[in-house]
């Protein structure tokens, strides 16, 4: 049996980073990683996902070539050969970065296996046999597929099996309409696919505000995107040459016909085949490792960090979370989850950018506030860019004046809106933001302004 100081299960976004945390304070460390370095957000989510996005946005603003009084030579054509191979460079780089990075690591041995638990203390890998005092779980997420009527016998595709497509999809019938589906709707309508959303929900990215869900339909309606709200996916069928997608909507039960299905239904926690029962701990109801204020699992000396504990769901939360573990067992450091601001980002075009709370939660909490918005109409960056889509929104509390919450839906929104996040973090008053100069021209620069003309949220 090989003992080490700790065992790091996942190579995700927080396992290499809380590695490279405790081999640099002495520990010695077994890393094990089952598929991929780099998890999820390297290999088939954000970075893969982001490429993507960068090349629809080339063929959208090729599209629209005219509008900058640039007379394109020939029609918009993708080479989607050429956009796979892109994509899997920028990935392979990073991948093997993070792989590089692990392997140079003193005092950190790398596992190639699946590990699964054993006691407590133990895991087994293959013919090995682990042990330590420490366990940290960073076993990530994947797609959810649920058990729909048809789900075995039609094809159908993933947020992961969507990125080795090579050749466009004629007709392309996206499940869901959340953060990976609206990305994916987008990209394949930019790419040339006829495109249909199917939501249950009443609106799309339905945990965000109405203005929001509904400026971000209309984005994508305008850009020829059918959106079908209110409508359940119950059944995939496939009769030999075509698919459809059964659904149970507010007009009845209908079949929405396709040449591709992407199911973009949720993600389900890489906790089932970890063998916790072994080591005693047991997963909520959607299969998340329940985790408290520092991420400890009701097992002494069990972590579980990123995707599988529940408590994020995103890139930078898993980082968080690494850093959170990290700052308490090697800094002294009472680092808690509790104590960072929600901020997420929906990679659309526009962006859409939120930190800390929406509208509808500041109305929820019931005290008083103010409320300013503007539209990206009247930024002179959009203007200057002919991106005028979508606004700027803030939340302050009326009586401290402390910034409570903003949505950027806009061009730049996803970087601008990181100076209010800084403002949140450090407290800052808003009528010191107000005094900051702030660059011209910019989407920032108006958020003084936007300070300034702050109403009552009635
Ligand atoms: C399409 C898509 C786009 C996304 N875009 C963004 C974005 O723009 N911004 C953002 O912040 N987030 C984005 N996300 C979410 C982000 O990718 C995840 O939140 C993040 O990767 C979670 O990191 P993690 O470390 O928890 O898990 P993962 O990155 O999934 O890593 C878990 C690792 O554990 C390994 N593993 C699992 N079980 C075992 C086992 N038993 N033994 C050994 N190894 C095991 C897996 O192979 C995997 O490598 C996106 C996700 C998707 C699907
Ligand atoms: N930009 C980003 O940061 C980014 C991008 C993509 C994915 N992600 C991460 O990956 C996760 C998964 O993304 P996702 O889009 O798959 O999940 P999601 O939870 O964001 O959205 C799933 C959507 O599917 C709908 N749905 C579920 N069952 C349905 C049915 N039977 N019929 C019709 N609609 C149905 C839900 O109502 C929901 O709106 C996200 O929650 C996020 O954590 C992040």
């Amino acid at each position: 049996m090989a003992a080490y100081d700790a065992i790091i299960v996942g190579a995700g976004q927080a396992g290499p980073a809380l590695a490279g945390r405790l081999t640099a304070a002495g520990w010695t460390v077994a890393l094990v990683e089952r598929k991929l370095f780099g998890g999820t957000c390297v290999n088939t989510g954000c970075t893969p996902t982001k490429a993507l996005v960068a090349s629809a946005y080339a063929a959208h603003l090729n599209r629209r070539a005219e509008d900058f009084g640039v007379v394109p030579s020939i029609a918009v054509m993708m080479d989607m050969r050429r956009v796979r191979q892109r994509i899997e460079a920028i990935v392979t780089e990073s991948r093997e970065g993070v792989q590089q990075c692990l392997r140079q690591m003193e005092r950190c041995t790398i596992y190639q296996g699946a590990a699964r638990f054993v006691s407590p203390s133990q895991l087994r890998v293959g013919d090995e046999l682990l042990t330590a005092p420490h366990i940290f779980l960073n076993v990530g997420s994947r797609p959810a597929i649920p058990n729909l009527p048809g789900i075995d016998t039609v094809p159908y595709l993933t947020s992961s099996t969507i990125l080795a497509l090579d050749s466009l999809p004629p007709k392309l019938a996206v499940v869901g309409g959340g953060y990976a589906g609206l990305e994916f709707a987008q990209i394949y309508r930019r790419f040339g696919s006829e495109v249909t959303v199917i939501e249950r929900a009443a609106r799309l990215v339905a945990d965000e505000d109405e203005d929001v869900s509904n400026a971000v339909q209309g984005i994508l309606e305008a850009e020829g995107i059918e959106v079908r709200l209110n409508a359940d996916c119950i059944s995939l069928r496939f009769d030999g040459e075509d698919v459809s997608v059964g659904v149970n909507s507010i007009d009845g039960e209908l079949e929405v016909p396709a040449s591709h299905i992407l199911l973009a239904m949720g993600r389900t926690p890489n906790t089932d085949d970890l063998g916790l029962e072994a080591a005693g701990i047991a997963v909520d109801e959607h299969g998340y490792i329940p985790v408290d204020d520092q991420l400890q699992t009701a097992v002494p000396g069990i972590w579980a960090l990123g995707d599988c504990n529940g408590r994020g769901g995103f890139t930078h939360t898993a980082c968080n979370d690494a850093e959170v573990v990290a700052a308490n067992l090697l800094d002294n450091d009472a680092r808690n989850v509790s104590d960072r601001i929600p901020a997420h980002a929906l990679y659309i075009d526009p962006p859409l950018a939120q930190v800390g709370m929406t509208e509808r939660q500041v109305r929820q909490r019931g005290r008083a506030a103010l409320i300013g918005i503007r539209p990206m109409t009247k930024v002179s960056r959009a203007i200057e860019k002919s991106e005028t889509h979508g606004f700027i929104k803030l939340l302050v509390d009326a009586e401290s004046k402390e910034i409570l919450g903003a949505s950027i839906l806009g061009t730049g929104g996803d970087e601008a809106i990181h100076c209010i996040l800084t403002a949140m973090y450090s407290g800052m008053p808003t009528s010191l933001l107000q005094r900051a100069m702030h660059i011209h021209p910019t989407v920032a620069e108006l958020i003084p302004t936007v300070l300034g003309n702050l109403k009552p949220l009635v």
